[in-house]
């Protein structure tokens, strides 16, 4: 059977691949193109393989997901139901620095006075910067919500939140309501051919039930194979090797002990090799340990990991997986645009991949439908932007190793400079003398803003000399005002905010 005979005016957009990536990209732009309605330029059919299973980690989002989610036209209480979902209000970083307990948080929320008040030079212990700028950290210590059961879904007022879901379970969420309230078609079936005729341009699409798929724009989503743009196309890997270590991961999924407490945000504990991620959810934990086989094998990171979780797990199956950390040089190219992890993949310390299809996903549902002639101009912005974004994640996860000052090999070569890109070393040549600011991040798209450069930085103890700019630094009255007010603020949600599975549960039945 050939679908490119049922003519019609419309674009033709096939998705490959019915992961988290797949699922998110249908929705997104059938959601933003109303292609239910019928009326619009497009459309959408997704097929995925029964016999080749998804990933089934990543579950942290970012704030972002909320207006995707929002857009999408889910229900937030649905998706709670659905994926025994969490609120996350920013990471915990455990042992990053010397391993004896120290701790740092990456709130959410912008410190109090950001872009008024440069706090850092009134803040008496740099390392404390999070805590004397902020209240979220406080409210994460103490297991609390994000908001009260008076304010609306959605509503994040009180603080910036993102959520910890279910990975199987929001994928299938997403696939139900794009089929049903989406208008995506949906085919289960294998490709099992793909026909290029040229390392530009995807012909077709055969499926092991003979069916061939023609499209205008094909949707790489096929994960770590990458069967379009990689296989076929292939385009090739910048990779991270040298930069960021870690290749490996081993996951659990934890069942919650009697009188649980639901962490709202994702730990991240330093082993001798790697680090344990800790996601709760409301029916259970999700662990997992992300490791070099460079520095420790397979054996002793499941060790670690078992280690961590404890004894009474020790019939749990870990799961292993092994991923190539970097991404495609040019990630759309002619007709074909990889998201997920068929585009790249780097360690999921700072949770930025599912981020990442939120703004490919957007940007082919602002281009799309598009003329043939336009898709190069059109690509090749997207690939200038998405090595920028690339560039600046990996700087940024890499910032969070170079100050460590534990002894294991793993840790003192990442401290290495010659494994910190050229790109931060220049940025942290500028702050050692005034620390990150706004201006150094004013690119339209940038993901991480100087706040969290600020919360990660000062958090592993960094303190700029700000004594060469001490003039600008006379504003001790206003910064005072400011650590009394976050003081005051901290109290009043310590007294408000409800115990986060509390409201989880209390909300969910009502
Ligand atoms: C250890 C780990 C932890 C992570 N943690 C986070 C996190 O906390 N936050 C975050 O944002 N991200 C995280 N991620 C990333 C996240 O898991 C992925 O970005 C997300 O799941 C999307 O995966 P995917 O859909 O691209 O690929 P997959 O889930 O692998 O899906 C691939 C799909 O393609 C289909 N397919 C493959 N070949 C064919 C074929 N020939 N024919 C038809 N269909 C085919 C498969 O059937 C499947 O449906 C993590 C990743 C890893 C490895």
């Amino acid at each position: 059977m050939n679908h490119s005979s049922n003519t019609s005016q419309k674009q033709r957009i096939v998705i490959v691949g019915g992961g988290t990536a797949g699922w998110l990209t249908a929705a997104i732009v059938a959601a933003k193109h109303k292609v239910a309605m019928g009326e619009c330029g497009l459309d959408i059919t997704l097929v995925e393989s029964s016999d080749i299973p998804t990933v089934g980690v990543g579950e942290g989002t970012w704030p972002t997901m909320r207006n995707t989610l929002k857009d999408i036209g889910l229900s937030e209480k649905e998706v709670f139901r659905r994926c025994s979902a969490a609120f996350k209000q920013g990471g915990k970083f455990v042992n990053w620095v010397n391993g004896d307990g120290d701790f740092y948080y990456h709130p959410f929320t912008v410190p109090l006075g950001y872009g008024r008040v440069e706090m850092a030079p009134y803040v008496g212990d740099i390392a404390n910067f999070a805590n004397a700028t902020n209240f979220q950290q406080h409210v994460c210590e103490r297991n609390m919500a994000p908001r009260t059961l008076n304010e609306q879904e959605y509503s994040s007022a009180q603080s910036n939140y993102a959520y910890h879901l279910d990975a199987g379970a929001f994928a299938d969420m997403l696939r139900d309501f794009s089929k049903t309230e989406l208008g995506v078609k949906h085919i289960v079936a294998t490709v099992e051919d793909v026909a290029a005729t040229s390392n530009e341009h995807i012909e077709s699409v055969t499926l092991n039930n003979g069916m061939v798929l023609k499209a205008d724009l094909f949707v790489d989503c096929s994960g770590f194979r990458s069967l379009l743009l990689g296989e076929t196309l292939g385009e090739s890997v910048v990779s991270t090797d040298g930069v960021l270590f870690n290749n490996s991961a081993l996951a659990l999924h934890v069942p919650h002990e009697e009188d649980f407490e639901i962490k709202p945000y994702t730990q991240a504990t330093a082993q001798e090799a790697g680090w344990i991620w800790d996601i709760g959810l409301s029916s259970r934990r999700g662990v997992g340990h992300v490791y070099s086989t460079e520095f420790t094998t397979d054996e002793r990171a499941e060790e670690v990991l078992r280690q961590y979780v404890g004894d009474k797990h020790g019939d749990l199956k870990a799961r292993t997986i092994r991923f190539n950390s970097g991404y495609k040089k040019r990630i759309w190219k002619g007709n074909c645009i990889a998201v997920g992890l068929s585009a790249g993949f780097v360690e999921p310390l700072e949770a930025t991949a599912l981020m990442l299809i939120e703004i490919s996903a957007r940007y082919i549902a602002e281009q799309m439908p598009l003329p043939e002639s336009a898709m190069p101009i059109v690509s090749q912005r997207f690939n200038k932007q998405m090595n920028y974004r690339w560039q600046r994640i990996i700087d940024f996860l890499k910032l969070h190793y170079i100050f460590n000052q534990r002894s294991e090999p793993y840790w003192v070569a990442n401290r290495d400079p010659s494994t910190i890109p050229d790109s931060l070393k220049e940025d942290l040549e500028i702050w050692k003398y005034r620390g990150p600011q706004i201006a150094d991040f004013s690119a339209a798209i940038e993901l991480f803003p100087a706040a969290s450069y600020q919360y990660v930085l000062y958090g592993m103890g960094f303190s700029p000399d700000f004594s060469l700019q001490s003039h600008f630094y006379n504003e001790r009255d206003l910064a005072d005002k400011v650590i009394q007010q976050n003081q005051l603020i901290t109290q009043q949600k310590l007294s408000s905010l409800p115990n986060h599975r509390d409201y989880i549960e209390q909300w969910l039945a009502s």
